[in-house]
């Protein structure tokens, strides 16, 4: 059986009258690749924000695997859950805009190494050192995103698309255990995202990595999935494959309502 890395216990939160994420319970293992699904306002990112660590719960607990026990974070902020392994992209893109393709996914590399600091401030012989290595370790994972040929184009003169693919390599430049992807398609042509589909898969096979992603594009969502959980009003509605998920009679409901609103 795979090792849990991520597990929820009766989460939730509330906002004034509204329980964004209500009571619920999910769980992720090494390397599973998770689909999160539900209509607007279901409260995906809500629950992103709670497993990543931007809110504290209301009530019930958020675990992640610490490399020994499923270990309580409910009290850890983003930047230690970074150091446990969790990265993640936003609906809308932040990027270093004046700063070059290459540069933004070394700035990433950088914050996931502390001893650098130092050694950057003074300028010691193995700032020089880690600087190449950094450089040639951002190059390879450009190559991988077909984007070392705009490694010196400023981010913001980057396409869309590109931009939302850069957002992706430089969550992966600090080496997460579990990656939170947040409406990756969102924006993008069929093109673009036909190329996403390939590369999230290709990415999670040569990485190693858990991945949970937020995704209204069901092509994509169901192409890449190996299990989805879908939300509505806060509450997990269903969990299953895929195939499952589609035939699911709830579920059903919950998107043919959001259509004929
Ligand atoms: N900081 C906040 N303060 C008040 N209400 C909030 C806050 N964040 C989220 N909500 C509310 O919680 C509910 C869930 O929102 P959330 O953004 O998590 O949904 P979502 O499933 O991600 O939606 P979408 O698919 O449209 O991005 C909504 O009713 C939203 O208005």
């Amino acid at each position: 059986m795979a090792q849990t890395i991520l597990k929820t216990r009766d989460l939730s939160i509330r906002f004034g009258g509204v329980t964004a994420v209500d009571g619920v319970n999910i769980e992720a293992a090494e390397n599973e690749l998770i689909g999160l699904i539900g209509p607007n306002g279901a409260g995906k990112t809500t629950l992103f924000n709670l497993l990543t660590g931007v809110y504290s719960p209301s009530e019930g607990e958020v675990l992640l695997f610490d490399g020994q026990q499923l270990a309580n974070v409910n009290r850890q902020s983003p930047a230690k859950r970074a150091r446990l392994g969790v990265a993640r992209t936003f609906q809308n893109i932040r990027l270093f805009e004046s700063r070059t393709v290459l540069e933004n996914v070394m700035i990433a590399m950088n914050s996931s190494t502390q001893a650098h600091v130092f050694s950057s401030l003074f300028r010691l012989p193995s700032f020089y050192k880690n600087e190449e290595q950094l450089k040639n370790e951002a190059r390879k994972l450009l190559s991988i995103f077909d984007m070392l040929e705009v490694q010196d184009t400023l981010a913001t003169n980057l396409p869309y698309g590109q931009q939302r693919r850069l957002e992706i390599v430089r969550a992966l430049a600090t080496k997460p255990k579990i990656l939170f992807l947040d409406e990756p398609a969102a924006g993008m042509n069929p093109q673009e995202t036909a190329d996403l589909t390939r590369l999230i898969k290709q990415v999670q096979q040569e990485f190693k990595m858990t991945i949970i992603l937020i995704e209204h594009d069901m092509n994509l969502v169901m192409a890449v999935s190996e299990r989805l959980y879908v939300l509505e009003y806060g509450k997990l509605l269903a969990s299953g494959t895929p195939l499952e998920i589609q035939q699911n009679a709830d579920v059903i409901r919950a998107y043919l309502g959001e259509n004929n609103e």
